[in-house]
């Protein structure tokens, strides 16, 4: 399989070039150079698969050329091993027609683990025997932070810079990041919200100079690794459910747009998929640009559910290239009016594409409590409020029959004072988790600045052999 960027001039790789490469050299995104297809039959067999076995299926036509079948399913099993659930993703019902898809059984507590814990064992296996020094570069609002770091924790090879806006993470988020001792993990916290740090992370890409530097790398969902992992989940649950002989809608609650675009994708490769609810906070560009073509960027608004405070949905850009007729021109070109301007329309048939399957809802606070109440009272789940923000889009969008999948996305005991605070619940921090309150932190504070966050990294990342 071979991959393209999305903004038309960068090289194209294939899967072992993409996963170390992270952006591509022109600013844009990889993306499969063509969908790989299940066929009904092929998605049929998936039934009563483990989970590896289903990821294998799965993933095995985006990583041709790049690994074996048996190296893939080695990784898969090496990956999924720390996982506390034998399920890895289990569903649970909460009512007729209503499930969650609990994503958050891994090593720190949230969907991110699912892919991250695979990428970790990617770049091993790609760096084997290789000189070369990885310089990981990488912006968190939380989650993809602890999980990135729990995955290269004291990997030889690898250094990871990880930037999070300096107090708008939960202490459960922090301390995961924070408190981990390896030398080669580097906390960056800046004076910024999420949507700065991105910036800053895709501009040293984007700096030819620094990039010819040091050998960097991505851990985030500009990574395509990341979101062909997330792709699984989709097939494992939706099997469960009836498809390919049912048609299974999903709820996402969403920011940066990987984890749903992770569906569409699945869509794409034939999982009878009905409709993919793009859930927000009052962070809504999304919602936003779904209803009206309107993609345009506020300031972003402080909120229980800070994992979803992004106003700048990187992974957009790969269902626009898709649904724009894969011209990488006209792309580059919509993608730099919005880094200048900040706002953009969508084309008609952008908006038209997005229709048939995307619906965006957009969900304040109070609706996020009713949704953690709702769930408590009528089917005893302690929710975190990622998820209730799910939950809450999906009720609206329930069709009769069609099973509703709302993709949990964090343990509650992330977020244990705002789950508190719904439903009067203090969840327990699990026990793999224990101490993260009597360990010592270490992070350093800078300016959102490019020379500030830059100048850092230089100072501490291994240059180029
Ligand atoms: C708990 C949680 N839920 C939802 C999201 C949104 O996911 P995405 O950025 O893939 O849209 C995130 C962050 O990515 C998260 O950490
Ligand atoms: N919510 C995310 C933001 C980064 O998203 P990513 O999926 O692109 O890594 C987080 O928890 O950090």
């Amino acid at each position: 399989m071979r991959y393209v960027s999305t903004r038309g001039t960068a090289p194209s790789l294939d899967f072992a070039g993409v996963t170390l490469a992270g952006l591509a050299s022109d600013g844009g995104l990889y993306v499969p150079e063509r969908w790989p297809t299940l066929s009904p039959d092929a998605i049929a067999a998936l039934a009563g698969l483990s989970y590896v076995d289903t990821a294998v299926a799965v993933m095995m036509p985006f990583v041709e050329g790049s690994l074996t079948r048996e190296e893939l399913t080695e990784l898969c099993t090496a990956a999924y091993g720390r996982f506390d659930h034998a399920a890895i993703t289990p569903l649970v019902q909460i009512d007729h027609d209503q499930w969650l898809l609990e994503l958050f059984h891994g090593p720190t507590l949230a969907f991110k683990d699912v892919a991250l814990q695979l990428l970790g064992q990617l770049f091993e296996r790609f760096l084997k025997g290789s000189d070369q020094h990885l310089t990981i570069i990488g912006a968190t609002s939380g989650d993809t932070g602890s999980a990135a770091i729990d995955a290269v924790a004291g990997r030889a090879g690898v250094d990871i810079f990880m930037l999070h806006p300096e107090g708008r993470v939960s202490d459960v988020q922090r301390r995961q990041m924070t408190t981990v001792g390896a030398p080669n993990v580097h906390n960056i916290a800046i004076r910024g919200d999420f949507d700065t740090a991105q910036a800053l992370v895709k501009a040293m890409f984007n700096d030819a100079a620094f990039a010819r530097r040091f050998r960097l790398s991505a851990v985030n969902s500009i990574n395509w690794a990341r979101l062909m992992a997330q792709v699984v989940y989709y097939f494992y649950a939706a099997v469960r459910l009836g498809a390919p002989g049912r048609s299974v809608a999903f709820s996402v609650p969403t920011g940066n747009f990987g984890d749903v675009f992770a569906g569409y994708v699945a869509a794409r490769m034939g999982l009878p998929v009905a409709r993919l609810v793009v859930a927000t906070n009052v962070n809504d560009i999304l919602a936003r640009a779904l209803a009206s073509g309107d993609y345009s960027s506020r300031q972003v608004v402080a909120t229980a559910t800070p994992s979803m405070d992004i106003q700048v949905s990187s992974n957009f850009e790969r269902l626009l290239f898709d649904l724009g007729g894969r011209d990488g021109a006209a792309l580059a070109g919509q993608m730099k009016g919005f880094e200048a301007t900040r706002a953009m329309q969508l084309t008609n048939a952008q908006r038209d594409g997005a229709a048939g399957l995307f619906v965006g809802e957009r969900v304040d606070a109070d609706d996020m409590a009713l949704a953690m109440r709702h769930a408590c009272e009528t089917a005893a789940q302690v929710i975190d409020p990622h998820t209730a923000i799910g939950l809450a889009a999906a009720r609206r969008h329930t069709a009769p029959g069609v099973p509703m999948v709302t993709l949990a996305t964090a343990h509650p005991a992330k977020f244990r004072d705002a789950v508190e605070r719904a439903t009067g619940v203090r969840p327990a921090l699990p026990a793999r988790v224990g101490d993260l309150f009597d360990r010592e932190e270490r992070f350093t504070v800078l300016d959102a600045t490019y020379d500030a966050v830059s100048g850092y990294v230089a100072a501490h990342a291994v240059p180029r052999g």
